[in-house]
């Protein structure tokens, strides 16, 4: 039967990338969509964008809003200090089996609990199920019409403090107007965009920070 995307993606990891070396993981992924076949990471370049910002807040706990196959879980992982903890929500099956191997290949399967189910459900349970009562960061890169209603759920169950860092993928391409209007011009945000392009293109795209002011 034939394979999947991400089920080819994941063999270029387990080819090309070194076990329990995440950067060579992240570098092999990005060599499989550059020259092989596109995939909705968020890419080498925005990924740049994402190392910054992460390694600026140095969080302890994140909440990363749709896995995918698990590239930019990797990513995050790879910069958090020890005892930080990543929790990354996917709800569809498929991509949550290859998600945890490729986070398994890198050797950050300590940092990340990958919860498979949908974020409606889970944002809130996080402190009942994992014991956080807040998040010092929030990488949203799941459906694009979800980003709002999932925040405004955040904002309701507590989750965020003064200071929380949410960083939004795709705020231009395929977009999240209504997320956008809504962080730029709400007086408990801060935000910034950060200009870049699509993943592995040339198509203008971008990263929007914005800074939960309580
Ligand atoms: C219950 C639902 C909400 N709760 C949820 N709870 C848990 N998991 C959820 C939830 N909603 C979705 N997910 C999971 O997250 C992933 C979804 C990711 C979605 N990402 C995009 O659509 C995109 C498109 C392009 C793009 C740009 C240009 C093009 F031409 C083509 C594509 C680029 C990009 O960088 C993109 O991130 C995964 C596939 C999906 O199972
Ligand atoms: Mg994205």
């Amino acid at each position: 039967t034939q394979s999947t995307r991400p089920q080819r993606l994941l063999g270029a990891v387990q080819k090309n990338a070194t076990r329990g070396d995440p950067r060579s993981v992240v570098q092999a992924i990005d060599q499989f969509c550059r020259q092989k076949e596109w995939a909705m990471n968020v890419g080498d370049e925005k990924g740049c964008i994402l190392d910054s910002v992460v390694s600026e807040v140095n969080p302890a706990t994140v909440l990363e809003l749709g896995t995918y196959c698990g590239y930019s879980t990797v990513r995050i992982a790879s910069l958090l200090p020890p005892h930080a903890k990543l929790i990354t929500l996917e709800f569809n099956p498929d991509f949550a089996a290859i998600a945890r191997q490729v986070i398994a290949w890198a050797g950050v399967e300590d940092k990340v609990h990958l919860v498979e189910g949908a974020s409606g459900d889970w944002i809130p349970k996080m402190t009942e199920q994992f014991g956080v009562k807040t998040f010092d960061l929030v990488f949203l890169d799941h459906w694009k019409d979800r980003y709002l209603p999932d925040t405004m759920l955040m904002e309701e169950c507590g989750l965020l403090r003064k200071g929380s860092i949410l960083l939004a993928d795709n705020v231009i391409c395929p977009g999240t107007p209504d997320y956008l209007e809504y962080v730029r011009s709400s007086l408990r945000y801060e935000s910034q965009y950060f200009k870049s392009h699509l993943e592995y293109t040339k198509v203008e795209d971008g990263l929007e920070k914005s800074v939960f002011l309580g």
